[in-house]
């Protein structure tokens, strides 16, 4: 589904993003996760159109998405990281507003909307402006948003931050749900207890670079992920100094 070949950005000196290669098959579920700052937004954003490569290549069903934007992004839904919504719509409208920048007809639209709502549970919120939403209401609206016209690829950058567990539970669902249809799922995550509860595949990103890829059993190799993710983002680091934090001011 999603073909990543020596994928780089640079930002001045810092090498953002270094050399990355993934493959992400039809039907999978597959987590990115590493520390901050590791390069995944940077990855995520390159992957959906939202910033130009130095270099490599991003291929989605097959389709070169920076020779083909246009046919590669009908392909892909996107929850980028920093929600930039146009907040001053109620939900029902930025939802009408995202099909009909799809290219779907109004009324499939409409149907597709109350299903969506149902489904994120959105029903007493949604004709309110999306700027009084909470964080976790406009992370579902923009998901919805995301899924409204059928895409084959779901790009999620941290899908469940601020989610409380019951929706981020309900947001799960749904896209296992997809999943199970044939849709694949490629999002980033810092919680590790979720990307085991529902990826069948992850990558472990490292200061710009791949460090460990592959099914979950194959990257935790028998430990858990959070020790695994540990160990290759360099070890705990000890919580030494600040003595003065304990001299408490009054
Ligand atoms: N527009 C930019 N200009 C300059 N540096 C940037 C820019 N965007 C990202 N970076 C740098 O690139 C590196 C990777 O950042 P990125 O946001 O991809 O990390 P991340 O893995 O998503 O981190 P987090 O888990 O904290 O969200 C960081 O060193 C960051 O400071």
């Amino acid at each position: 589904m999603l073909e990543i070949t020596d994928l780089q950005k640079r930002f001045g000196a810092n090498t953002a993003v270094d050399r990355v290669s993934l493959d992400v098959r039809v039907g999978s579920f597959f987590g990115i996760v590493g520390p901050n700052g590791a390069g995944k937004t940077t990855t995520l954003s390159m992957v959906t159109g939202l910033l130009r490569p130095d270099s490599g290549s991003v291929r989605i069903h097959g389709i070169d998405a920076w020779a083909d934007p246009k046919h590669a992004k009908r392909n892909t839904g996107v929850l980028p990281d920093r929600l930039r919504l146009f907040d001053r719509l109620t939900g029902a409208q930025l939802l009408y507003y995202s099909g009909i920048l799809r290219g779907l007809d109004p009324r499939t639209v409409k149907e597709r909307s109350a299903d969506l709502v149902a489904a994120f549970a959105l029903d007493d919120a949604i004709d309110r402006l999306v700027a009084d939403y909470s964080a976790g209401m406009t992370k579902k609206i923009a998901l919805a948003c995301a899924m409204i016209h059928s895409p084959r690829l779901l790009v999620l950058d941290e899908p469940f931050e601020s989610v409380d567990p019951v929706s981020a539970a309900n947001l799960t669902e749904i896209l296992e749900r997809y999943v199970a249809g044939g849709g694949t799922v490629l999002l980033s995550s810092h919680s590790m207890d979720l990307i085991e509860r529902v990826c069948d595949s992850v990558a472990v990103v490292v200061s710009g670079r791949i460090l460990a890829s592959g099914t979950l059993d194959e990257v935790r190799g028998g430990e858990s992920l959070e020790e695994r993710f540990v160990e290759l983002a360099g070890g705990r680091k000890a919580a030494e100094g600040m003595e003065w934090l304990h001299s408490f001011s009054d």
